[in-house]
């Protein structure tokens, strides 16, 4: 069963792993955008789908059992490289290169393409959700208050063209266990969804942090 873990990891060896699966997943990922896009004949669409069943049985080879978790790593990092928004080996992410100040902000440029399509044209309403609970979740963290999100409320003020656009997040509040953190998604012509959302840890992972500190940084 996936979960959080603590890896005896080198920085070399992260690096090492970094190298070798971020590019096949940025190659998945242009498939999975080649796939919509086609217009190829169907005898190339067959032969495509051989090769790349033939592809996914090689990669299963060898599997992990489950999902992949989030890893600790000796140096105080952490390794999220399943998660849906940013994570180095999921092509399901755009992936989302998040900065963060330790004030408790984060914010992201980066670009959706075919693959986040909702009205014609538009990002997906739950995919405009998905990347603002990160970015919400993000900058709760970084300002040492993370925690999984209890409630998050969307106000979509206009549509999200897909193509370049950008995340911002800040905390607004910290009562208690709750850290409140506000955000938006915009484009080139300003704010097209605002987020605000709770972020609590529950009480089991408040007890290990206490223990163990929280990660400084992604790798
Ligand atoms: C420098 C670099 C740094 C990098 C830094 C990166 C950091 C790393 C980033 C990760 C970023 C991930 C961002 C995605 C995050 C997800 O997507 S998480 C997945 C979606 N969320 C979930 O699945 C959460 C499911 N729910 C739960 O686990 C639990 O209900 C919760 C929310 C943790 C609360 O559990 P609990 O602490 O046991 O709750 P409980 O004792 O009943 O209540 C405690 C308090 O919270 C309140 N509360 C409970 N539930 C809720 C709720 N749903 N809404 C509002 N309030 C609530 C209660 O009313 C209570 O308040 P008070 O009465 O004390 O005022």
């Amino acid at each position: 069963m996936a979960r959080y873990a603590q890896e005896d990891v080198t920085a070399a060896e992260v690096a090492r792993q970094k190298a070798l699966y971020g590019p096949l997943t940025q190659s998945i990922r242009e498939l999975v955008d080649a796939a919509i896009r086609t217009e190829v004949d169907d005898d190339t669409v067959r032969a495509a789908q051989a090769e790349i069943e033939a592809v996914t049985a090689r990669l299963r080879a060898r599997q992990l059992e489950g999902s992949y978790g989030v890893r600790f790593t000796p140096s105080g990092g952490s390794r999220a490289w399943g998660n849906a928004v940013v994570g180095t080996r999921n092509a399901v992410a755009p992936p989302l290169v998040i900065h963060h100040e330790e004030s408790g902000r984060a914010w992201s440029d980066f670009d959706l393409g075919a693959a986040y399509e909702g009205p014609p044209g538009l990002v997906h309403g739950g995919v405009a959700a998905l990347v603002l609970d990160q970015m919400l979740g993000e900058a709760a963290g970084a300002g040492g208050k993370p925690g999984m999100t209890g409630t998050l409320t969307l106000r979509y003020r206009r549509a999200t063209p897909l193509g370049p656009l950008r995340a911002e997040a800040h905390i607004d509040r910290v009562e208690g266990i709750k850290t409140y953190a506000v955000g938006h998604l915009a484009d080139a012509e300003g704010v097209t969804v605002e987020a605000e959302g709770v972020f609590i840890l529950p009480r089991w992972a408040r007890e290990r942090l206490e223990e163990s500190g929280f990660p400084s940084r992604f790798e």
